[in-house]
């Protein structure tokens, strides 16, 4: 299944789980089903993190271009609210933000064009989030705003477990976007 967010071009993807006495079988991507749908991206790099504490917290990041990363994202063990901001100059939804809760349990994904933010937390302990990109890591077009500089509505308890790096990112407000919005 397919769906849109508030976001265009955001969109929450659930793959079918075939389930038997053993447990069950998806197709986490197939290629064609999303080309099928419209939704064609060539993912080149597949990335696995690990989150041992609730409440850790990465993001809100982007690679510039011109090695900008599409991202369909889902969650291998745990839970999580996976959150994407619109940070294409000149978008009537520039700024704005769309989350998502991630789950083993739901098997959702979240497809996340090039030219948004990416972040989410942690909802449980021991959270594995997996992650396809359509551009190689590129660590000088590594970029990253604020976590809370963008007004989402963070489901936190107390204060969340940054990196120093997102810690000392820069707010949206004084942020310089890369991205044109090209309709
Ligand atoms: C992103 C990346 C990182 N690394 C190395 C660099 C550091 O030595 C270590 C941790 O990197 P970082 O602190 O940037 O990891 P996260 O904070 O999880 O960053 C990611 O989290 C948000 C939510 C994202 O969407 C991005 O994919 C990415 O920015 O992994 C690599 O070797 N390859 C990579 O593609």
């Amino acid at each position: 299944m397919i769906e849109e967010t508030s976001l265009p071009g955001v969109m929450i993807v659930t793959p079918a789980r075939h389930g038997d006495a053993r447990g069950f079988f998806s197709e986490s991507w197939n290629r064609q089903r999303m080309a099928d749908a419209g939704l064609v991206y060539d993912f080149v790099q597949d990335n696995h993190s690990l989150s041992m504490r609730v409440g850790t917290l990465r993001g809100l990041h982007f690679q510039s271009p011109p090695h900008a990363q599409a991202k369909l994202v889902r969650c291998g063990r745990g839970r999580l609210f996976d959150v994407a901001v619109d940070i294409r100059k000149g978008s009537p939804t520039y700024g704005k933000w769309v989350g998502v809760e991630l789950s083993f349990e739901n098997g959702r994904q979240l497809l996340i064009p090039e030219g948004f933010l990416h972040g989410f937390v942690t909802l449980e302990p021991e959270t594995e989030v997996v992650y396809k990109c359509t551009d190689y890591y590129a660590p000088d077009c590594d970029g990253a705003v604020l976590w809370d500089s963008c007004g989402i509505e963070w489901p936190l308890e107390g204060e969340p477990l940054l990196s120093d790096k997102d810690l000392r990112a820069v707010p949206l407000s004084d942020f310089d976007s890369p991205f044109d919005f090209k309709g």
